[in-house]
């Protein structure tokens, strides 16, 4: 059974690069929308993926952006993948995946009046209009458009949906391994529930986080291994 992928947004110095790396994560999120205490600029970026070793992604949040300047922050800053936070439509979230030549996941904010079909749906119509669309992350719906540590109603996620998607909004050591036992989600992507203040880690914290996923991954693989030696 695959292990839950670990994402941790938001990253602003090498310090907590290194410890996001020693605690065995899988994804770092840098934030390039100029109003969020957790901004980068490329160039900052590109600095700091200077000690991210191989096989660590790295992803550009990007929120209302338009493919120029996606293309151009990627030509600084060489991103594994994007992340399109903001309220771009499909045929703009297209656009931009083709301008910067770069897989990307688009977010749906979850409100308490969202319905199951309509997750479906959206993923639906993102993979239908493009090849660089690669899974939809689900965060809580809040007016200042994320890192905001709000959760949503889990319970919303169809089944057959969670295996794609990344889960995000909320999550904390607290309750990072019912996440993952609850909804089986593809990955986990977790932001203010691993600072210390706004833009500044804390490595426990990561360290912490990290190994609430992989408590949830062990659940589900004993749950897995039971259900096989099971006799039918
Ligand atoms: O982090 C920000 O400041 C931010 C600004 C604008 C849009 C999204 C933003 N963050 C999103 C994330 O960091 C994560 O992808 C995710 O929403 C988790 O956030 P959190 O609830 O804080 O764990």
């Amino acid at each position: 059974m695959p292990r839950t992928r670990i994402k941790i947004c938001g990253l602003t110095r090498e310090e907590d690069i290194q410890a996001v790396v020693a605690a065995g994560a899988d994804a770092i999120g840098f934030v390039f929308y100029p109003k969020s205490p957790r901004y980068v600029t490329p160039q900052r970026a590109a600095e700091l993926m200077r000690v991210v070793p191989p096989f660590i992604s790295t992803v550009g949040l990007f929120v209302n952006a338009s493919p120029e300047e996606v293309a151009a922050a990627v030509r600084i800053a060489p991103l594994s993948l994007l992340q399109l936070h903001g309220d771009e439509t499909v045929e703009q979230a297209a656009a931009i995946g083709a301008a910067a030549g770069r897989q990307f996941m688009k977010v749906f904010r979850v409100k308490p009046d969202t319905r199951p079909d309509e997750l479906l749906e959206y993923e639906q119509a993102n993979r239908a209009a493009s090849p660089f669309f690669t899974s939809l992350l689900l965060d809580t719906y809040v007016d200042a458009y994320g890192g905001a540590g709000k959760g949503f109603d889990w319970s919303l996620v169809p089944k057959d949906l969670a295996p794609r998607v990344v889960l995000s909004g909320g999550l904390s050591v607290h309750n990072a391994t019912d996440a993952v036992v609850d909804v089986r989600p593809y990955a986990v992507d977790i932001s203010s529930g691993v600072e210390a203040s706004k833009g500044i880690k804390d490595a426990r914290k990561i360290a912490d986080f990290v190994a609430a996923v992989r408590a949830g991954d062990t659940i589900l693989e004993s749950e897995t291994h039971h259900e096989s030696a099971v006799p039918r």
